[in-house]
């Protein structure tokens, strides 16, 4: 008999295929989230859960409905949704999906603020509705680019930046040894802040970066400078960013996460004219998504199988 899976919404063709060859698969389709309560009830008897985003919340009260759950994968590098020390707990290993979307999200990141500086949205708008008017933008060349969290993404878009002739400080919990070989200068937060002409926020959330950019923060910040938050909403407290846009405490934003996310239509940050608003595409290209997907179908199966997970964020109950 094939172990029973839960699919917690839509995944791409060639990756759904090959979880359905190994695994009795229950899939949500919506519209919406899975209600919680519902997936408590299928995961009663399943061994694997599959979740296609970081939308779902994984924490000892669902682990406690799920008494036969033997490994856990996500479509994202992000899992500040899932409680892994919980898992560890009960033994499960959880799998994300590092590199795969390095490249793609840190075009989409790096293309906002060139998006921003250069106003190409807003030369669009423009365009669109009959005006032929010119928008003024920003050099990027020769500005400083302060990077907030120079991991794999952080370090991909530090590559662009370069091309583009920016310099590149950056700041980190821990210095990278290689940063001498990424051109970058390490600073300290504070530093990062007052020194940089455009920030991009790449960090994970957690406990600790969790509403890290507040009115503290942007009071420091150059009044010129550009924000692009790619990580998670929360690492930035919305309403500080919107009182720092209005006032003109800072230049513009660019953010493809937000807190709340999805931003209603009518929210105050949509009305401001020194903003632009992607919808969480960081990652979205087909490639990228199906690359995501299979290696979460992959990890998923390892871990059915008690094989190593490829890519296990909790190493220590990973299977050997
Ligand atoms: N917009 C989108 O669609 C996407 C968003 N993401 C987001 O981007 C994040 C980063 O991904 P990725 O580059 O792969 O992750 P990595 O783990 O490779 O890099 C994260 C970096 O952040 C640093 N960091 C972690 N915590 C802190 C902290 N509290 N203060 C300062 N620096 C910190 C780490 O260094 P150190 O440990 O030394 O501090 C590390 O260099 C993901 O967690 C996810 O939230 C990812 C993909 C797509
Ligand atoms: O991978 C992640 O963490 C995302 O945000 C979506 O790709």
């Amino acid at each position: 008999m094939k172990p029973k899976v839960v699919l917690t919404g839509k995944t791409w063709p060639i990756p759904f295929a090959k979880l359905q060859e190994h695994c009795d698969v229950q899939h949500w389709e919506g519209p919406g989230p899975i209600p919680r309560e519902l997936l408590k009830v299928w995961l009663e008897d399943a061994e694997g859960l599959l979740s296609v985003n970081h939308g779902t919340k994984v924490d000892e009260d669902l682990l406690d409905a799920a008494p036969k759950l033997r490994v856990i994968a996500q479509s994202g590098v992000g899992y500040d949704n899932i409680d892994v020390a919980a898992c560890t707990k009960k033994g499960i290993p959880f799998g994300n999906t590092p590199g795969v979307l390095v490249e793609a999200t840190a075009d989409l990141t790096f293309g906002i603020l060139l998006s921003a500086m250069r106003r190409i949205h807003e030369g669009w708008g423009w365009v669109r509705t009959g005006q032929w008017r010119e928008v003024m933008g920003t050099d990027l060349y020769g500005k400083t680019l302060g990077i907030y969290g120079m991991g794999d993404i952080g370090s991909a878009v530090a590559k662009r930046a370069q091309a583009s002739g920016m310099q590149i400080i950056y700041h980190n919990r821990t210095r990278k040894q290689d940063d001498g070989h990424l051109g970058a200068r390490y600073v300290s937060f504070d530093g990062l802040l007052e020194e940089a002409d455009c920030i991009i926020v790449l960090v994970p959330l957690s406990e600790q970066s969790r509403g890290m950019f507040g009115k503290e923060q942007f009071d420091r910040m150059k009044s010129t400078a550009y924000f692009v938050n790619a990580s998670r909403g929360p690492v930035v407290q919305t309403e500080a960013l919107y009182d720092a846009l209005k006032h003109n405490n800072i230049a513009y934003a660019a953010l493809d996460v937000t807190d709340p996310e999805p931003l209603p239509g009518d929210h105050p940050l949509l009305g401001l004219s020194n903003i632009l608003v992607t919808p969480h595409i960081g990652s979205a290209t087909y490639e990228t998504r199906n690359s995501m997907a299979m290696l979460a179908v992959d990890n998923l199966l390892a871990g059915l199988a008690k094989k190593a997970l490829p890519a296990c964020v909790n190493p220590s109950v990973n299977y050997i």
